[in-house]
């Protein structure tokens, strides 16, 4: 695995962050060692698809990348006439992701399209992950999303959100903010890479509070809502759409 050395050197103007081919060379590292629990949610999203595949649907996985969420879906799938699609809008991620799939044998189908979120039809679907995608979304955009995914659910059907959150309390935000720093030092990075890091993120990642998530998820008609994971300023939900099995 190559590591992230992107933000190692000082930058004399530090550039929006993007998912362009450099990041996607070292992608596995980055987001390993930027993302407190990255790899315990992507277990559960295999353990979530065990529990909620239902025959002849689709599973959606919306801001791919390289695809680990993709493939702990197909890896669980075990009822008839299923397909996993990926979706990213990085043209660098997504031939990738491609290649990286096709390392893998499988009975069931995966496709990664090469498409903006936001303009991507989604029908019949047993399942959609939102892994750490939505927070990159203008805010504007964000609910008509979340209603999309509720009305492309079926009955029964389960949405897993992941995102980087804000605490509506300044004094713990920050807390978290330090402590997530700490999970950075402690996994190698130097003051220089987080702080130019959190400079290239500033205008292109903006998390909401998990009040905000809720009301979103809600409104746009999910049922059964629940945080299942959270590590400092990074967690993920559960949406669950009535019916089916419930
Ligand atoms: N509008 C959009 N349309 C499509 N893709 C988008 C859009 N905006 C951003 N992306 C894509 O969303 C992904 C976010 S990374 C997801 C990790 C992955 N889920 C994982 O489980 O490893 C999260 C992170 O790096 O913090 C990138 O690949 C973007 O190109
Ligand atoms: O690194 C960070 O501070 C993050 O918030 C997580 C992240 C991980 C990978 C790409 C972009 C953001």
């Amino acid at each position: 695995m190559q590591k992230d050395h992107i933000y190692a050197d000082p930058l004399g103007h530090i550039q929006d962050f993007c998912f362009d081919s450099a990041v996607v060379d070292v992608f596995p590292d980055m987001i390993q060692r930027s993302v407190p629990g990255y790899q315990t949610i992507i277990q559960t999203i295999g353990k979530l698809t065990q529990r909620y595949q239902q025959a002849d649907s689709n599973f959606y996985d919306l801001g791919c990348s390289l695809g680990a969420a993709t493939l702990a879906m197909r890896r669980q799938i075990t009822v008839p006439g299923c397909q996993v699609i990926g979706v990213d809008n990085s043209a660098a991620m997504v031939e990738r992701c491609t290649s990286h799939l096709q390392a893998f044998r499988s009975d069931v189908p995966a496709t990664v399209l090469l498409a903006d979120i936001r303009d991507t039809a989604m029908e019949n679907a047993a399942m959609v992950v939102s892994n750490f995608t939505l927070q990159f979304l203008a805010k504007e955009d964000r609910a008509r999303l979340i209603e999309r995914i509720y009305q492309a659910l079926k009955p029964g059907g389960i949405f897993v959100l992941s995102e980087k959150i804000i605490e509506t309390d300044q004094t713990t935000h920050e807390l978290l903010i330090d402590l997530h720093h700490d999970f950075k030092r402690a996994n190698g990075y130097s003051e220089l890479e987080i702080s130019q890091k959190r400079t290239a993120l500033e205008n292109v990642m903006r998390p909401d509070s998990l009040v905000e998530h809720k009301a979103r998820l809600s409104a746009a008609g999910f049922q059964h809502i629940s945080l299942w994971f959270q590590c400092f300023n990074f967690c993920s939900m559960v949406a669950i759409k009535a019916g089916g099995r419930q």
